[in-house]
């Protein structure tokens, strides 16, 4: 990598620029402190008296605003130092035309049923066909599902990239996920001869496309399919998905370079299936299992310096994104420590007003970008560009940057060789008494793999990147329905707090390792579970407390009454203007406050309490896959951005319940102030102010129990449930 030109050489890749607009935000955050302060102040001041009614639920307000206000004070960290960063794509290419390093792809999928074959060679073929030289990618699928019906889609899309991929490069296609591309619509004349390949391309794509769903739904492969290929082979003797033999089978084998072309000639990235050994009693570690098992097998076929790690549903919608996050490692300054790139998590089956909030934008445009100003980047699972040598070691700052030749472990080698010497490697037992799931690869030991190995990444002295280009690089598939939803977020909560609460908690292990502000980063979201308890005590004891003429808040004329009117203004106003600025619609952010109290009061309380049992030995990890199909008419609903219930769950039960509680304290404090007058309104304002506010977040709830009548509605079991529990906790003794 001799420097051509000096002076082209002095230029940076890429570069950081810090967000403006940082000392009035400072400003208004040591405001809003104060605010917060003063709140505890008042609690401190005017405990009741012993024997006063209100005096229990007056300490558990107290502790409900400390760690409210804790927790905000962890959020200021992730907003306090926002970092932007550019990478300069034509600096790299001028400079590495022909030193670019070889990219290793890992896909993951684990259930033909929840993701679906055809989604996943979706994601496949989109990047296959990355404008990068195909014969420095290597494409690896790896099937947690152990299914004949994913291997043979992808010997399906093997076939059909021969013709997508000339296809998309020569036309500039995007983006190169067919399902996607051929769903936009077009404005193409029909007469010319882009429309004729276009058609043509497209047939093709549809007939794999019901081949791929007969097989599906017959549920196996027919037996003349199989007679083609041997690879079928391994599922003759009975196999099942939790107990079978490592299965590796190269489809494109890029040094067989007579096989390994497309129709015109090019040649084609390397196709690898992967299908770990499973067996009973055998823990296989979910995803971080078989991200280790596609680091090994992939080290043994390609072993390519740069890996990139993608869910199944997550597509590229980018196709230079490749050259984009080398723009970070190739930096000739800085790129040596750089372990990393993560890329935000983006979604396509988005609604307008993200009746879900999936979307996240300020996490996504501020939060993370905060956390990576303390230089905490965080990984989160998907959309993440690795070094390979960052997996496993310490950064070292005396070793050069050297990609070595990767392609010469296969040279004279051939397919059988390689998939001989790469099956051991996927195997059980190949884990045993090693630093595997510890200090080598992903971490093992709950379901967020992803942030937990982020963090020992970074204990180790390397310094990750977070990059969120304007275009989306990678768009995946976010939840379509409530319960789905809700369920990501527990696994998601639970797995984070028990990060917290292990070894790895950022404020023990990351000591003197990573900044503070970025310890505090990490845990904005590794204290989600317990955030559920004040956020239940608000959602209770106020509407009780009302219902038994308790106050519980300063009366309105009281100067203390201030603080609290501030505070809730100042941060309403706050995350309004935030999220409009983050192109959130005033609607999906009303959604975003609805989803946020849902999220806490349900699946925040029932992680912490998962986390609890675990601790206590009584239970263990689980993955819950999120589900990514709907039906015809669920779909409807989706897209009129109708909440989707349509089952007792227990969650929904919860939901229903505090519903009707503050429906039932806000009710009751109305006729109070009716009757009463300007007294009672001065006095409980603030309470009827907290169930007021639940009430309206809850309006699709009633509407759910009471007006609807499609499947996705509250089941009447589940509205007398909750009326039922709603009544007992009404009627509860308060002291
Ligand atoms: O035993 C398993 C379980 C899951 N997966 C794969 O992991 C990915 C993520 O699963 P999904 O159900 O889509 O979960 P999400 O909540 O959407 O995933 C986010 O959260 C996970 C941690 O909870 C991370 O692993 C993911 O990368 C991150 O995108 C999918 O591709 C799965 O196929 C496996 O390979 N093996
Ligand atoms: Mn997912």
């Amino acid at each position: 990598m001799a420097p051509s030109n000096e002076e082209k050489n002095d230029n940076p890749l890429f570069k950081t620029k810090t967000a403006r607009g940082r000392a009035l935000y400072k400003l208004f955050c040591s405001i809003v402190f104060v605010g917060i302060v003063l709140i505890w102040v008042y609690r401190l001041l005017h405990i009741p008296g012993a024997g006063v009614r209100g005096r229990y639920a007056w300490v558990g307000m107290f502790f409900a605003e400390v760690l409210f206000g804790l927790y905000w004070v962890l959020t200021q960290a992730a907003r306090w130092r926002i970092v932007y960063r550019y990478p300069f794509k034509d600096r790299l290419l001028c400079r590495h035309v022909d030193s670019l390093p070889n990219v290793d792809i890992f896909v993951c999928t684990a259930d033909p049923t929840l993701e679906p074959p055809s989604l996943v060679i979706n994601t496949v073929l989109s990047v296959m066909s990355y404008n990068y030289p195909p014969d420095k990618l290597g494409v690896y699928l790896s099937d947690d599902g152990c299914s004949e019906l994913t291997l043979y889609a992808l010997i399906e899309a093997s076939d059909f990239s021969k013709h997508w991929i000339p296809f998309c490069k020569k036309h500039k296609i995007e983006p190169r996920a067919p399902e996607i591309y051929f769903a936009r619509k077009n404005d193409f004349s029909y007469e010319s001869d882009f429309a004729q390949e276009w058609t043509s391309v497209k047939n093709m794509y549809e007939d794999m496309k019901s081949r791929i769903d007969t097989v599906r739904v017959n549920g196996r492969v027919s037996k003349e399919i199989k007679e083609k290929h041997e690879g079928f082979l391994e599922w003759d003797s009975g196999i099942t998905k939790q107990d079978h033999q490592s299965i590796v089978q190269i489809l494109i084998d890029r040094s067989n370079s007579s096989k390994a072309v497309d129709v015109d000639g090019n040649k084609l990235p390397m196709l690898v299936y992967l299908s770990r050994e499973k067996k009973p009693g055998w823990p296989h570690n979910f995803k971080a299992g078989s991200m280790n098992a596609l680091i090994r097998v992939s080290s043994e076929i390609s072993n390519a310096p740069i890996i990139l790690n993608l869910d199944c549903d997550m597509y590229s919608n980018d196709p230079d994104a490749i050259n984009d996050a080398l723009c970070f490692f190739l930096d000739e300054k800085r790129g040596r420590q750089i372990s990393y790139v993560q890329y935000p998590q983006r979604f396509s089956n988005f609604t307008k007003n993200d009746i879900y909030a999936n979307a996240a934008r300020a996490t996504f445009q501020n939060e993370l970008a905060g956390i990576d100003g303390f230089g905490g980047a965080l990984y989160i699972g998907t959309g993440c560009f690795h070094r390979r040598e960052s997996l496993s070691g310490k950064y070292n700052e005396n070793r050069r940057l050297e990609w070595n030749d990767a392609d010469d472990k296969m040279k004279g080698k051939t397919v059988k060789d390689l998939e001989t010497a790469a099956k051991p490697l996927a195997d059980c037992s190949y884990e045993k008494g090693t630093q595997w799931g510890k200090e080598m690869g992903l971490v093992y030991g709950g379901s967020v793999e992803d942030i937990v190995t982020g963090l020992t990444i970074q204990c180790r002295g390397w310094k990750p990147v977070y990059y969120n280009p304007s275009k989306n690089a990678f768009q995946g598939i976010g939840p379509t329905n409530l319960e789905v939803a809700l369920v990501q977020f527990k696994r998601w909560c639970e797995g984070m707090f028990q990060i917290f609460c292990s070894k790895y908690c950022p404020f023990v292990y990351g000591r003197g390792k990573i900044k503070l502000g970025a310890q505090m980063g990490y845990c904005v979201y590794l204290l989600w579970a317990p955030l559920s308890l004040p956020t239940l005590c608000y959602v209770v004891v106020p509407a009780v407390y009302l219902l038994r003429d308790v106050p519980l808040f300063p009366e309105v004329s009281s100067l203390w009454f201030v603080p609290f009117a501030f505070v809730f203004a100042a941060r309403t106003i706050y995350s309004l203007t935030e999220g409009l600025m983050c192109g959130d619609t005033l609607r999906g952010w009303w959604n975003l406050q609805r989803m946020t109290l849902f999220r806490r009061m349900t699946s925040f309380f029932f992680a912490f309490v998962d986390t609890m049992y675990k601790l206590l030995g009584l239970s263990e990890t689980s993955f819950d896959l999120t589900d990514k199909v709907m039906d015809d008419e669920a779909r409807g609903r989706y897209e009129d951005e109708i909440i989707e219930f349509g089952s007792s769950s227990v969650v929904f039960v919860m939901i229903a319940t505090f519903a009707f509680v503050n429906l039932f304290g806000l009710g009751y404090g109305i006729k109070k102030v009716w009757f009463v007058g300007s007294e009672a309104l001065a006095r409980f304002a603030a309470q009827m102010g907290v169930c007021g506010l639940v009430v309206m977040v809850s309006l699709p709830v009633y509407g759910a129990m009471f007006l609807r009548r499609d499947k996705g509605r509250i089941p009447f079991s589940a509205v007398f449930k909750s009326f039922v529990i709603a009544s007992i906790v009404c009627f509860i003794p308060v002291y």
